[in-house]
């Protein structure tokens, strides 16, 4: 494995800055090489082999409250704060500047981040489509839960015809909007980063032919 230097101030100013400006403008934006390639290596290379290790388990859904693989097709691990990896120290690192620069910025009052490795199978279904946020704190506007969602791809390469895009609809529905409903695919190619407002967007991941890593997390009010 790769060794990666921790630095304090990994993400640049300007990156920092097109981030906060997008996100003002239409409440999620993405961030092509948002983390350096060798960065993007050592994490990859961590999830595979916990991965591999079998210390993954089949995600759940709030549907559901328990695994559904017809729902959800990934396979995660939870981070832990104090993990002594330097790539995951940096990973936390970088995120923790995002959250300082909306809470800045945007005052999201962002105060937890909670994050896991997701490794969808080849031939996964993907995961179909849903909201990030309870619908008790959407309906009721309650602060707390998840308010920011951050997608970070790891995938050493993604060809065109592999699928697996996270798809985004960009309207506002009360229920989920059809397949054809305004959208944007975002292809999960490795450093990538995705922000949306948790609460805001309908969003689905589409079924994949090759292995799709990525590390997700949430900003949290509370
Ligand atoms: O991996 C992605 O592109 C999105 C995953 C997702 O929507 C989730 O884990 O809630
Ligand atoms: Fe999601």
């Amino acid at each position: 494995m790769k060794t990666v230097s921790i630095s304090t101030h990994s993400v640049s100013d300007s990156v920092i800055e097109t981030l906060i400006d997008t996100l003002a403008a239409q409440q999620y934006c993405v961030i092509d090489q948002f983390l350096a390639p060798a960065l993007v290596t050592s994490l990859r290379e961590i999830a595979q082999a916990q991965h591999q290790q079998g210390h993954m388990h089949l995600a759940g859904t709030s549907q559901a409250g328990m695994a559904n693989a017809n729902l959800r097709s990934d396979h995660i691990v939870w981070l832990e704060e104090d993990d002594p990896q330097p790539a995951i120290q940096h990973y936390l690192s970088a995120l923790h500047q995002v959250q300082s620069a909306v809470n800045r910025d945007l005052m999201m009052g962002l105060q937890t981040f909670e994050t896991h490795f997701a490794v969808y199978p080849a031939g996964s279904v993907g995961y179909a489509t849903h909201i990030d946020q309870f619908r008790l704190h959407r309906e009721a506007a309650s602060p707390g839960g998840r308010a920011l969602s951050a997608v970070l791809y790891l995938n050493e390469t993604w060809p065109d015809d592999a699928g697996g895009a996270l798809r985004l609809y960009l309207g506002e529905h009360a229920h989920p909007p059809a397949r054809e409903a305004k959208h944007i695919d975002i292809a999960p190619t490795g450093g990538k980063l995705v922000l949306f407002l948790s609460g805001r967007f309908w969003h689905e991941v589409l079924p994949a032919t090759l292995p799709r890593v990525s590390v997700t997390g949430w900003f949290k009010t509370r």
